[in-house]
């Protein structure tokens, strides 16, 4: 794998910038010296100082020196760090990744020049370990800065590139989504001891049955109801399960859930 070569700025580093910054060390995509990590509060990141990041309050040091940087603020945190940062942007240099939820391209380049170059990006945090699933989408960023970037979030998981347009449904589905599995996770585990089994064997069964499910579909290229098929036998204790909990609202939770956050993921950012 060819190491990146430039400076990293992630702006924001809470918990999806230090999940991003751990797991492009991790995949040996850059050093933690290449990256930056910046916070108001920088005590909070005393622990990756001792990584070896390179930590600061910033933003606008942090971007001059780099060739990629990632907005990772809140929304509602975004116009105050890009007022910040203005000075500093040079449209030849540096390429923008937003992953801010609800935060368009456009809304990106009216604060900062329209010539920057902004790539938004939907990570997860399980790209912390190499696993995310991130939907990236440009309304004018370069062939070749999209590939960088795409080949960047390859690096830690699956990359699929969308139209902007659906990047809060994006958002939804997979940057939320991993909570909603995490949640499935939980309530199975909960089920288990009630039917018997201490806690802690209980998530462990539950999570490696999550986790050879998933494996499953991306290992067989299957559709779910042709591996669910395999597994309820005719009069069987399975469909008993399943049709109980479709009589409960299941997949319709799940539905109306991920419509939900779609919406709320829509209107998250105020332009001002
Ligand atoms: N969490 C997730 O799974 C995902 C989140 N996102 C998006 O990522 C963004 C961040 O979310 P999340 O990581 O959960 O939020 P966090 O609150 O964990 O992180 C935001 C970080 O930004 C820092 N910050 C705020 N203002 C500034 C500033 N002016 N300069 C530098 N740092 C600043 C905060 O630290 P301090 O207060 O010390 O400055 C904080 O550490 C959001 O836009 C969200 O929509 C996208 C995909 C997944
Ligand atoms: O909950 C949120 O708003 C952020 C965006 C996607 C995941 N976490």
């Amino acid at each position: 794998m060819n190491k990146f070569k430039g400076k990293i700025a992630i702006l924001g580093s809470g918990n999806i910038g230090v999940s991003l910054a751990k797991g492009l060390v991790k995949s040996n995509y850059a050093t933690a010296d290449q990256i930056t990590l910046t916070r108001r509060n920088i005590s909070g990141l005393t622990a990756l100082a001792k990584e070896g990041f390179v930590v600061s309050d910033d933003n606008a040091a942090a971007v001059a020196a780099a060739d990629i940087v990632v907005l990772a603020v809140l929304p509602q945190q975004l116009n105050n760090l890009l007022s910040q940062i203005l000075p500093a942007v040079d449209p030849q240099k540096q390429v923008f990744i937003s992953v801010a939820s609800g935060v368009s391209c456009i809304d990106i380049r009216n604060k900062i020049g329209e010539t920057v170059q902004v790539i938004r990006a939907m990570p997860n945090t399980a790209i912390a370990i190499g696993q995310s699933m991130t939907c990236v989408a440009t309304d004018n960023a370069t062939a070749e800065n999209v590939a960088e970037v795409t080949r960047m979030f390859e690096t830690v998981g699956a990359v699929v590139k969308i139209n902007e347009d659906l990047m809060t449904s994006a958002t939804a589905l997979c940057a939320c989504g991993i909570a909603f599995f995490l949640r499935a996770i939980r309530a199975a585990s909960q089920g288990g001891v009630e039917i018997g089994f201490h806690a802690d064997e209980a998530l462990k069964m539950a999570v490696q049955t999550a986790k050879g499910a998933a494996d499953l579909l991306l290992q067989m290229q299957s559709h779910p109801e042709q591996e669910i098929d395999k597994v309820t036998s005719p009069k069987g204790c399975t469909i008993a399960g399943l049709n109980e909990m479709e009589h409960h609202g299941f997949s319709s939770s799940l539905i109306k859930g991920i419509k939900l956050s779609a919406a709320k993921a829509g209107a998250l950012y105020t332009k001002e």
